[in-house]
């Protein structure tokens, strides 16, 4: 049987575990040469095992005070989470304090490189952009509805987005908070909480997390996916320097094709480049409770019929004091405790919580409310 299958089976830790040996065998020791890069959970590095599947191990640098039972626990449940958008976890490996994560391997890397990586200028052609779009929207439907735990996913980006082959989208990192329970004080935290430019005001601001904070990281990939620019690009001046906002404005003055990708070079679907932006607004809209959720970004773009609402004003950026920078509604001033109050709208979706006791409905973050003094 497959190592998916025998852990399909609950028997135990069998197919699950990866021996550190197999590991740096595959991996040729860790070799540098075989690093794909360095996420804010460690190093990941390229494998080939000896039957010739490629994999992808990401060694967690990252503090985690589990122990291996808790560990592998919760590696077992992320194994239960599977969708053709999502990259495929494979098992884990532990060896004294050291940890790491066995991943399928997707040989065409992040979204982030063929969108913004001005070597390939036009690589990625309309159809699949528009492809990418809708299959990442299901992804998160199924982390959001459908997955036998609720996840929130918290650090949507470009970067966390890997394409296989036929440069099908396939969702990173999903389910890592989950790893790392409790671990607030590592410096790391913000990388595991969010990405500066992607996340929402709500949940940058007060700790406050629901699955509209993902709707919201979602919206602005959108509009990163169709202009083909950075949520932040200080090269582009002021006013183009924010994505979502230059996007508001556009799309006020009735402009927002002017927004689209230049390296398309013309040849794009406008109905579809139109309905992207709307929803990319419709998810980034300051109030989360007017921010759809996935299911219907999902028929909004399935279906040819569906009457798109106007957005609302978008959620601002604001910067943090600490050098770190976040979304922020740039209001009030002064620290402020997170309490679990909020819109009371933002938890409309929420699941029963009665559900194995799984479910992820909100954390908590450390921002100082005083950061956003600067906020526009
Ligand atoms: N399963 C995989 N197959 C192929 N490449 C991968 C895989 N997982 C990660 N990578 C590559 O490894 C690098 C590091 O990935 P990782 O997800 O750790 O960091 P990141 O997304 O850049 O940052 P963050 O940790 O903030 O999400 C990225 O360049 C990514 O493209």
């Amino acid at each position: 049987a497959s190592r998916k299958e025998e852990s399909a089976k609950d028997d135990g830790d069998r197919g699950i575990i990866f021996d550190l040996q197999e590991l740096e065998t595959a991996t040729d020791f860790f070799s540098e040469k075989n690093r794909l890069g360095t996420g804010g959970f460690g190093p990941v590095y390229k494998g080939l095992m000896t039957n010739g599947e490629e994999i992808a191990v990401k060694k967690l640098s990252v503090n985690s005070r589990q122990g291996s039972r808790e560990f592998t626990n919760e590696v077992k449940l992320l194994l239960r989470i599977q969708h053709k958008n999502l990259v495929s976890l494979l098992g884990c490996c532990f060896h004294g304090p050291e940890k790491m994560l066995v991943y399928e391997y997707l040989p065409n890397r992040s979204l982030d490189y063929f969108l913004f990586d001005k070597i390939k200028p036009g690589s990625l052609d309309w159809h699949h952009r528009w492809r990418i779009i809708i299959g990442v929207a299901r992804g998160l439907l199924y982390l959001h509805e459908e997955a036998p735990i609720r996840i929130i996913h918290r650090d949507i980006k470009a970067s966390n987005i890997l394409l296989d082959n036929d440069l099908n989208p396939k969702i990173s990192d999903f389910g890592l908070a989950r790893l790392f329970p409790g671990d607030g004080t590592h410096t790391n935290t913000f990388k595991i909480s969010g990405t500066y430019g992607y996340m929402a005001p709500e949940y940058a601001l007060h700790g406050l997390l629901s699955v509209k904070s993902d709707v919201f990281s979602y919206g602005v990939l959108v509009l990163e996916i169709v202009s083909g620019r950075k949520n932040q690009n200080t090269h582009l001046g002021p006013e183009m320097a924010d994505l979502l906002h230059y996007a508001w404005k556009m799309y006020q003055e009735g402009k927002i094709l002017e927004l689209v990708d230049q390296s398309l070079a013309g040849v794009y679907n406008r109905d579809e480049a139109a309905t992207c932006f709307l929803i990319g607004l419709l998810c980034c809209q300051q109030i989360t409770s007017n921010r759809p959720d996935m299911n219907t970004v999902h028929q909004m773009l399935s279906s040819d019929s569906f009457d798109l609402p106007k957005p609302g004003r978008p959620g601002f950026q604001g910067r943090r004091e600490d050098g770190y920078t976040s979304t922020g509604t740039g209001t009030g001033a002064g620290s402020r405790s997170f309490g679990l109050g909020g819109e009371p709208n933002s938890f409309k979706n929420r699941r029963s919580s009665g559900q194995n006791g799984l479910v992820e409905e909100h954390s908590r973050t450390s921002i100082s409310m005083s950061s956003f003094a600067e906020g526009r």
